[in-house]
């Protein structure tokens, strides 16, 4: 990237969200997401994290503040661009059995967004021609899954296998960033590890931008370049992956790093 200018894909500048007429859950938020990055977003239970994913996702309305994504304003748009927007952006959750259609073969699952996009291939596909079924064995494969995966059902993958589907699904579209909300934390600690490398390759590969959300510390700094902290809806600091271990990290920070494993 050296000489090169980053774009911003997200840039939050004082967000504020309170549910109901609650206490405020995101205080005076800002941050940018540039192009190609995982920037990763740490903090305990109940911190926040979700919640500004879900603004970031268009999944909730916030008070005030502003979210650009791609260099649109997302507040107030009409339904036509909030489809456009949400068209560009997807999404990875904690739980990979609740994101799969239990009825649906893993094709049709996988398929999903694409089958909504007719005429649509990825340009990481290789063969252009490839037509659904192609696409799918490609995508599964760039997930490591064989092609046999597609006519199963998910009662017969394990929860890794899940979020094999779940993480293919989400690139197939080719969206300008990816949420990451805990896509490991339902796994047993060897699948957490091979899964994180997976992402982390896919984003090379591709030149993914990730938003990756977690309360392991250990987590989000393999995966990240950057760093948010975050506590009771604020954010605490951000700094650069080398500078974790600084000696000048919030107290709280160094806190999460005591269980750092
Ligand atoms: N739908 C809701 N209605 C009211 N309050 C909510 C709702 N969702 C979350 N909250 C509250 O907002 C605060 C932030 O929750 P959020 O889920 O965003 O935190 P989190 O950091 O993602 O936590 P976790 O790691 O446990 O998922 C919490 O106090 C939570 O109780």
């Amino acid at each position: 990237m050296t000489g090169l200018i980053a774009k911003d894909i997200i840039r939050v500048t004082n967000l504020h969200k309170s549910y109901s007429a609650g206490q405020p859950v995101l205080h005076s938020i800002s941050f940018r997401l540039v192009e190609g990055e995982c920037l990763g977003i740490v903090g305990e239970s109940g911190s926040g994290k979700s919640t500004l994913a879900r603004c970031l996702l268009t999944l909730m309305n916030w008070q005030s503040g502003e979210i650009q994504f791609d260099g649109v304003e997302l507040k107030g748009l009409g339904n036509k661009k909030l489809f456009q927007a949400r068209a560009k952006m997807s999404a990875v959750f904690q739980n990979p059995a609740a994101a799969l259609n239990s009825r649906l073969r893993i094709l049709d699952s996988l398929m999903e967004p694409l089958d909504q996009r007719k005429g649509f291939i990825p340009s990481f596909i290789k063969e252009q021609t490839a037509g659904r079924l192609g696409m799918a064995r490609a995508l599964l494969e760039l997930v490591g899954l064989p092609a046999e995966y597609l006519v199963k059902y998910p009662h017969q993958l394990s929860g890794g296998e899940k979020q094999r589907v779940t993480i293919a699904r989400a690139i197939s579209t080719e969206p300008a960033f990816i949420v990451l909300d805990e896509p490991t934390a339902s796994l047993d600690v060897t699948t957490q590890s091979v899964i994180l490398n997976l992402l982390k390759d896919l984003q090379e590969s591709l030149g993914l931008s990730y938003l990756f959300i977690s309360h392991d510390l250990a987590a989000v700094h393999f995966m990240s370049e950057r760093i948010i902290v975050m506590k009771n809806g604020l954010m605490l600091e951000e700094f650069s992956k080398d500078q974790l271990f600084d000696e000048q990290r919030h107290g709280y920070t160094k806190k999460l790093l005591e269980v750092f494993s």
